[in-house]
């Protein structure tokens, strides 16, 4: 009975990879340092799991960006806009874009808040190792077996890898990457047979994309991409490793090759249970059992994980306790909370937490009781939590009086009763940059170093600067630009009682940015406004209309730890009352346009159809909920971002906000056209510029995008926007990427009488 993670959190104890990768960004460290931090993470991080007793390590879980990344640039998938720069100018120009170069898309990685960066692919496309024996993955195995440590080098498994790439720009109609597949899958036979080579006796492939529904075609790849694979004659042992979910067809097919090893996610996917049960097993394979929550804060009931592994025994011919995915999407050491500079968390609530490393010591424990009987780890055995310990009984009552009535008035008298703006309206979607001073602020105030007068008077500076900006750029709705908000989830969840939060607790998005989810532990109510004073005062210091900013109930679950004691769909309706009474309250301060953000709608998506009908049923009632006690003459936003839209695209209308701004300049537009065929009739700001990226897009390129719309969209629907809030960007990129916005908006503007440019006023 072993053991084993599926892979860990990169960033450090104290964020040392951020602040390395950040350092070397801006030129003030140099490759060399980067290299160093890396290398000292990675060994922490072998080193914690062998003190853990992991018996199984892995390796390659790291990267100084993102692991999908790390495989494009492994099999030489480089675009050749990217081919003149050469090793980290290379890797970070394909995520980040340079000089006249736009970066690879990125997107959300399935269900997570991870966001990968797409890869791109075409006919002409030639994969290849690209470094070869000194591929990363053989580097960093030979690097942990320099330090005496064995581990089981992880890498993107080729499946996966096509399924998410994209065709690149120009690539022929019908082209799909997964035509790739043969030529990719020689690689990783030269890669696989290298790490033999070297010495590595289990490699783990990472196939999360057999979660989702996948076509006979797909399935049949997959067959034949492991029949490759295993049938290769020198060859580490095969662990296909699969996460959250059920992969239904594909247990059958990955049951059939030769690979000795099968990951299954028994958290998220509880029916893989069953499923291995109906084909009578995996026979003399390996079963790496993922019963301990990967994405999840909560302790795992270490009872209830040895009878779900018991029941597993007889079907496989070995059981090895995992982590039902990677730990990266939890935070690293609850240890670190609880520390002396922790944020001191409510002991019951401690107490019922595990981070990655209590995660690492959960599997442990598991594998322990397995072979040597519960009673060796009698000690580690907690009770269940009370019941009703975090209920609060009016927020309960007054769900129950609002019942599922969320009908809002009609939309063309919405729009009669709501302000008068010229067409082509001109807005951002409300975060301004982060500057130090305002960051510093308010880690000042955090510590105690200013107090509250002090630290709201930086506050009211800023929105004073941000509004002249926005005056003299010349947007017609303004924001307040979110100076103190430290995310646009924990800012909230500070504000709302059900909530802990975390000092230490940072998870990656996407390259060096972070979060720190908050915990959603108990009933959800809202002891006093969160955004009125803020907003009523910048509304105060300008006669245009200021847009209030909140965020939207999936996002804030989607972006917490969220209680698994009740579903989610209760949860959500606590929150969007909460959101109700904010709204109210808005209003009654004189704010005519609030935006309900809601970027992470698409996320909790369920990765197989079956499930979609019923989770878009709740989400788009907990927005309704939300909003639809507002007044007609109150314009509702909502903002969407990092997603594909298409399998929600009926919901976008569903929510029925006045004006939706999405994300779409990455995307190239394709979203309206979609819109349309759904029959969304509301107005729709597409992003025409990708903020992603520290390029200043140009007045003609807006404009053209601008232009673009209007062949989907009538002038009277369209909004002009960036496609993201602008807090990570800094003020001399986004000012004259606002002025070339605004300047874009108004040549189209004038044009708009012009025959054949349709508008509706
Ligand atoms: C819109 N997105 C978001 C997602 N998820 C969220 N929860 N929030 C989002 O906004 N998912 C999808 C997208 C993309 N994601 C992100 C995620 C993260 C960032 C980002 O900028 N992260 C920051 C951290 C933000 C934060 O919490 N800031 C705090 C603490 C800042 C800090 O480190 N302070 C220092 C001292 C400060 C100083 O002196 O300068 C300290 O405490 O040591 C705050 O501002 O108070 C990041 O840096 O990673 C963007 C998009
Ligand atoms: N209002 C938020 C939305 C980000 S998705 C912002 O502007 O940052
Ligand atoms: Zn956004």
């Amino acid at each position: 009975m072993n053991t084993t993670v599926l892979g860990y959190p990169r960033i450090g104890g104290r964020r040392e990879l951020k602040k390395a990768t950040e350092a070397y960004w801006e030129g003030r460290a140099g490759a060399a340092e980067l290299a160093e931090t890396a290398a000292g993470l990675r060994r922490e991080t072998w080193e914690t799991l062998r003190e853990a007793g992991v018996g199984l390590i892995p390796s390659n879980t790291f990267s100084l960006y993102d692991q999908m990344l790390d495989t494009s640039v492994m099999v030489d998938a480089v675009p050749d806009r990217f081919r003149h720069l050469r090793g980290l100018d290379a890797y970070f120009a394909m995520a980040r874009g340079a000089e006249g170069v736009a970066p690879l898309e990125m997107t959300k990685w399935f269900d997570t808040n991870y966001h990968y960066i797409v890869p791109e692919a075409g006919p002409g496309t030639r994969f290849r190792l690209a470094d070869g024996a000194r591929a990363k993955p053989l580097a960093e195995y030979g690097e942990a077996r320099a330090l005496g440590i064995e581990t089981r080098p992880v890498l993107v498994g080729p499946l996966t890898y096509l399924l998410l790439s994209k065709p690149e720009p120009g690539a022929p109609d019908g082209f799909r990457p997964l035509d790739l597949l043969d030529s990719l899958v020689e690689v990783y036979a030269e890669l696989l047979e290298r790490l033999a080579g070297a010495g590595a006796e289990w490699v783990q492939l990472d196939e999360p994309a057999l979660a989702a529904d996948r076509t006979p075609g797909e399935l049949a790849a997959l067959r034949r991409a492991y029949d490759r694979l295993a049938g290769l004659p020198s060859r580490p042992r095969l662990l296909v490793s699969t996460c959250f979910g059920e992969i239904g067809e594909a247990l059958p097919v990955l049951a059939a090759t030769r690979v000795e090893a099968i990951g299954l996610d028994l958290v998220a996917g509880p029916g893989n249970r069953e499923a291995l049960g109906a084909i009578g097993g995996i026979g003399a394979k390996t079963l790496v059992a993922g019963v301990v929550d990967g994405r999840n804060v909560w302790r795992a009931d270490l009872n209830a994980a040895m009878a779900g592994c018991a029941s597993l025994l007889g079907l496989a011919a070995e059981l090895v306790v995992s982590t039902s995915c990677s730990l990266m999407h939890v935070p690293l050491d609850l240890d670190a909370e609880t520390g002396p500079d922790g944020g001191g968390l409510d002991p019951r609530l401690a107490g019922r937490l595990a981070f990655a490393r209590q995660k690492a010591g959960e599997v442990v424990l598991i594998g322990r009781a397995l072979r040597e009987g519960r009673d060796a780890i009698a000690g580690h055995l907690t009770g269940p939590a009370p019941d009703g310990e975090f209920v609060n009984a009016r927020v309960r009552a007054r769900l129950d009086a609002l019942g599922d009535g969320t009908a809002r008035r009609d939309h063309a008298e919405r729009r009669r009763a709501q302000l008068d703006l010229p067409p082509l309206p001109t807005t951002t979607i409300g975060s301004f940059p982060q500057t130090a001073g305002v960051r510093r602020a308010r880690a000042d105030h955090r510590a105690g170093r200013i107090d509250d007068t002090a630290y709201e008077a930086v506050m009211r500076t800023e929105i004073d600067r941000v509004l002249a900006l926005q005056e003299d750029i010349g947007l017609d709705v303004l924001v307040h630009g979110e100076p103190e908000r430290n995310d646009m989830v924990q800012y909230f969840a500070e504000r709302l009682d059900g909530y802990a939060h975390t000092v230490h607790g940072w998870v990656q998005s996407y390259g060096s940015r972070y979060v720190r989810p908050p915990i959603l532990f108990g009933d959800v109510s809202r002891p006093e406004p969160m955004t009125v004073p803020w907003t009523t005062y910048a509304q105060s210091r300008t006669t245009r209309p200021v847009k209030g900013m909140l965020t939207g109930p999936v996002t804030m679950l989607a972006w917490s730890f969220v209680r698994t004691d009740q579903p989610l769909a209760e949860t959500a309706r606590q929150v969007a009352l909460a959101l109700r009474e904010e709204i109210r309250d808005l209003e009654a301060a004189g704010i005519r346009v609030i935006q309900v953000d809601e970027p992470a709608l698409r996320e909790l998506l369920p990765l197989r159809r079956a499930g979609h009908a019923a989770y878009l049923d709740w989400a788009v009632g907990a927005f309704r909920l939300a909003t639809c006690g507002a007044a007609a003459s109150t314009q509702i936003h909502t903002h969407m971002c990092y997603s594909e839209f298409g399998e929600i695209i009926d919901a976008i209308g569903a929510l029925d906000a006045d004006v939706a701004s999405v994300e779409a300049a990455r995307s190239r537009m394709e979203l309206l056209a979609d819109l349309n065929t759904a029959g969304y009739r509301q107005s729709i700001g597409p992003g025409v510029y990708d903020i992603h990226s520290p390029r200043v897009p140009g007045v003609a390129e807006m404009e053209e995008a601008l232009r673009r719309a209007l062949r989907a969209v009538d002038a009277d629907r369209l909004w002009v926007n960036p496609d993201c809030g602008l807090k990570t960007r800094a003020y001399g990129e986004v000012e004259p990427a606002l002025r070339n916005m605004v300047a874009a908006a108004r040549r189209v503007r004038e044009t708009l009488e012009e025959p054949g440019v349709p508008r509706k006023f």
